[in-house]
């Protein structure tokens, strides 16, 4: 055989050698009993980068020494962690006085053979990710004649590839095992119903489409999968967030909160990532960006349809790597955190329009949840505005005691396209105006009036929820033609007094009314001077 046909045949054996290895340690043995024995190197280890990105570990240096063989990736104070900032290869000799003090250097350096000369090579993926870093160690130093060879470099490669498909396939089984998990997690429905009951008295609600919400809820929070809350504004997505996170098992977490519209682009980077010290002028000290200050807790990034598409890819590679580099740094920092995103916009069409990546939506999307509008759960409404009442109460030590039947008549006629928010602000406004003790009246309520006819429904020709003053139910939900003309007569007073500062004689000839039949009717709908 001539050499060139010898070179290439000793080639083609170490790749199939490589290749045939099943799982990471035996791929780091064949490799490294191939580099001895090809390049006559004394000894060789490979160090592998831990998962969190923090340390490197020497699984074939603890099995030989009694040293816990890890080396922390911030500690300078043995050579791996120069090689790994620098990403470089590093040369290093007895002569030149290496450092001897680190304990797993020093045991590294004793098991092979007190060598004098070290070659130290990271090994990254094609991406550019590092992987760990080769060692070779012999008596002298020989390293020019083998790192030049196309087999070291071939070598390299390989065990690169074949290092970068392993982790690849890990992580697939990881996450198929985080998936049965997860779903395990879904049977145990006592638990869940006990839950969903203590998540009640936060997420109010006793429609059937609230309390498949917290179950909903309390499902999602018992496992690690990413989760997308999409509704309109003010209907409560920010609860759902909270309750996922109270519920899991990070409730002991942070629970760190960033909204990407109140951010402006050019900063939601910076306060994602963070930055070191000096990475841009006006950078006098290291900030911490939100990424890492959710480790071990729940990030909730509302109003992620908002976020500016080149942020977008960004935050695709953090989620699919949970890794990411500071602006200024060397390093890449590993933060364990679990993904909440919610957006009142609809992403679907913002994928169409190219306003939202749709890898991005997949990823977050891996458990979708929906909050309906307050106007589609009209049962809702009355324990929401008891919660409010009793909020009140608790607030100023004082209050109404509850609301009439007539005022949340009144209440579900309107369409509330401010959702539970605006329910909020109204029931609060009303506990202002209602005498302590009192319940709650419809003339106490201040709805607001350009919301009253429900123009979307109109136009789709669904117009059956005709409202003629606020205050008085649609007539589609009339059942009681007394009350709801007391209603109407209540609101046409309240809006006439208000339109005359209070004064009845003016309201009262305004509507053709003796005074003293306004001064009655105000004493029986409860309606003040003031309107
Ligand atoms: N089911 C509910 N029970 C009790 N309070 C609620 C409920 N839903 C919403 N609220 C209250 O309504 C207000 C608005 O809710 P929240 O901020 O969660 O809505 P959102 O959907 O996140 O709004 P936005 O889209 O504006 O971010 C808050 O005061 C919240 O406490």
């Amino acid at each position: 055989m001539g050499q060139m046909q010898k070179e290439l045949h000793t080639g083609i054996e170490l790749a199939v050698a490589l290749i045939r290895q099943g799982d990471l340690p035996s791929l780091f043995r064949e490799a490294t009993s191939q580099v001895e024995r090809l390049f006559a190197v004394d000894h060789c280890w490979l160090l592998e980068l831990e998962h969190s990105g923090r340390a490197l570990r020497c699984e074939a240096l603890a099995a030989v020494s009694s040293i816990e063989a890890t080396f922390d990736c911030r500690d300078f104070s043995h050579p791996f962690a120069h090689v790994l900032q620098q990403g470089q290869p590093r040369e290093l000799s007895r002569d030149a006085g290496y450092r001897l003090d680190h304990p797993g250097f020093q045991a590294l350096l004793e098991a092979s053979g007190k060598a004098d000369a070290l070659w130290l090579q990271p090994v990254c993926a094609e991406s550019g990710k590092v992987l760990g870093i080769l060692v070779m160690c012999h008596r002298t130093a020989v390293w020019p004649g083998i790192v030049s060879q196309p087999l070291f470099q071939g070598v390299l490669t390989l065990l690169a590839f074949q290092w970068a498909a392993e982790l690849q396939r890990n992580d697939q089984v990881w996450q198929r095992r985080l998936l049965k998990r997860s779903l395990d997690q879904l049977h145990s429905s006592e638990a869940i119903r006990s839950r969903s009951e203590q998540l009640a008295t936060t997420l109010v609600g006793g429609s059937v489409g609230m309390a498949d919400l917290r179950a909903q809820v309390i499902r999602a929070a018992g496992s690690q999968l990413s989760v997308l809350i999409q509704g309109e504004t003010g209907c409560g997505k920010d609860l759902v967030a909270k309750g996922l996170h109270q519920f899991s098992n990070r409730a002991d977490g942070p629970f760190v909160v960033v909204n990407c519209a109140a951010i402006p682009d050019s900063l939601l980077e910076n306060e994602l990532f963070g930055h070191t010290k000096g990475a841009f002028s006006g950078a006098d000290r290291a900030k911490q960006g939100l990424l890492a200050q959710a480790d071990g807790g729940t990030l909730f990034l509302d109003e992620i349809g908002d976020m500016p598409m080149s942020l977008q890819s960004k935050l695709l590679r953090v989620l699919e790597t949970r890794q990411f580099r500071p602006l200024g740094a060397q390093q890449e920092q590993h933060s364990d955190f679990r993904l909440v995103a919610a957006t009142h916009q609809p992403l679907q069409a913002c994928i169409r329009d190219g306003g939202f990546r749709r890898d991005l939506f997949y990823r977050l999307n891996q458990v979708p949840l929906t909050v309906t509008p307050l106007r589609e759960r009209s049962d809702d409404l009355e324990p929401l505005c008891r919660h409010f009442i009793r909020q009140y109460q608790q607030r100023e030590g004082q209050g109404p005691m509850g609301i009439s039947s007539q005022a949340l008549r009144v209440l579900a006629g309107h369409p509330f396209p401010g959702n539970v928010r605006e329910l909020r602000n109204v029931v609060e406004f009303a506990c202002l105006q209602t005498p302590a003790g009192d319940d709650i009246q419809p003339e106490t309520l201040w709805l607001d009036p350009l919301a009253v006819v429900e123009p979307d429904r109109a136009e789709a020709g669904q117009a059956t929820a005709v409202v003629v003053a606020p205050g008085v139910p649609p007539t589609r939900d009339i059942d009681n033609l007394r009350e709801a003309s007391q209603a109407f007569e209540a609101a046409v007073i309240t809006e006439r007094l208000r339109h005359y500062n209070g004064n009845r004689a003016q309201a009262a000839e305004s509507l053709g009314l003796p005074k003293r039949t306004l001064a009655h009717k105000c004493q029986k709908y409860n309606v003040s001077e003031a309107g």
